[in-house]
């Protein structure tokens, strides 16, 4: 017997859509889906400002297909010279509905991150007044702290100063991956939440290293032990309003990915819903769903819920995804679950 179920038609807090080739051959993908996304600013060179962002949100709007209603919602890549003058500018006209800091050299292409937090003071206040949220990569960049602690260190020395003096800035701690990102974000107000992505709801660490190393499960913040997976489970499904998706959906040409220096960054957007489907059902959880992917994040931003649905069927067959999207910069292969996934979108 099939099932099936209706929510919101979900938004991506977190969405990396790249440029050229690559943005045309992966927005369809979040496009069939999702009414919104978080459009991530680490292109090369990065969207530093309003004007940047709004060049870049029309070349997404012009390769979207034809009759879809997606809205990419920009973001600007925080920079020590950033001017508070623009951000708010940005962020008065509508265009821009957070600032993305990266410490300089923690992930992709944030080499023009943040180095010296004092420079970025004024910015930051600007952003505490006006209530624009700042979204984290919050991991710290020292190469004497270990890969697997990078997170809980930059909540104790970085996040957890920073917010005591900015009082009122918003924070989104994106992407976290431990039981002390999910323990520091509920202990925060309402001015403090957190994205989870898909894949780190399915894998630990082992998966990117037993029994041979697997570089498309290779991403940052890279994934740690089950305990941490489970307590990301647990705070994805408990229906909690501050915790939301952002699939971080990173996509980069396999033979980027398959590299002896390959790329950190895991592709989602084709089989995220599904793969939601089965984690929250796992978790008897399907009723916390709609919370986690349509209602949780417009509540953070301040922005409408969707009017328009996604229905998920659960079919007796496992279904299957493309392997791989072939876009014209190159392959991209599809996070593969390692199980077999029943449920589908509804077209
Ligand atoms: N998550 C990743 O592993 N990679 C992202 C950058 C990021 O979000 O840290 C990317 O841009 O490829
Ligand atoms: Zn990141
Ligand atoms: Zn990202």
């Amino acid at each position: 017997m099939t099932q099936s179920f209706t929510l919101r038609r979900p938004d991506d807090w977190h969405l990396h859509l790249r440029d050229g080739a690559m943005l045309h051959g992966v927005l369809p993908e979040t496009a069939r889906h999702f009414a919104r996304a978080i459009i991530m600013p680490n292109l090369v060179p990065p969207v530093v400002t309003g004007a940047q962002a709004e060049a870049y949100r029309d070349r997404i709007l012009a390769a979207l297909p034809a009759g879809s209603a997606f809205e990419p919602l920009m973001t600007l890549y925080l920079t020590e010279t950033t001017d508070p003058a623009d951000v708010a500018a940005a962020a008065a006209s509508g265009l821009v509905k957070a600032v993305k800091l990266y410490p300089a050299g923690a992930t992709t292409n944030s080499h023009s991150g943040v180095k010296d937090f004092d420079k970025v003071q004024g910015v930051l206040e600007k952003m505490a007044e006006i209530g624009l949220p700042l979204c984290l990569h919050g991991e710290v960049t020292d190469p004497l702290v270990d890969i697997f602690d990078r997170e809980a260190v930059f909540i104790d020395t970085v996040l957890d100063p920073l917010r005591r003096r900015i009082p009122g800035l918003r924070v989104v701690m994106e992407h976290i991956t431990t039981e002390d990102g999910v323990a520091y974000a509920r202990s925060g107000g309402d001015d403090l939440a957190a994205t989870i992505t898909t894949h780190h709801l399915i894998i630990n660490r082992n998966h990117i290293l037993a029994g041979g190393i697997k570089p498309h499960y290779y991403c940052l913040p890279v994934a740690k032990r089950e305990k941490h997976r489970l307590a990301l489970r647990a705070a994805a499904t408990s229906g909690d309003a501050r915790f939301f998706l952002g699939t971080d959906s990173a996509p980069h040409v396999d033979a980027l990915k398959e590299h002896a220096c390959g790329c950190a960054g895991c592709f989602t957007a084709t089989n995220t819903m599904p793969l939601l489907a089965h984690v929250f059902e796992e978790e008897a959880a399907l009723d916390k769903l709609e919370a986690f992917t349509s209602l949780n994040g417009p509540a953070f931003y301040r922005l409408p819920v969707n009017e328009t649905t996604l229905t998920l069927v659960k079919h007796e067959l496992p279904q299957s995804f493309p392997e791989k999207i072939l876009t014209e910069a190159g392959p991209v292969t599809v996070f593969n679950p390692g199980f077999p996934v029943h449920w589908h979108v509804e077209a």
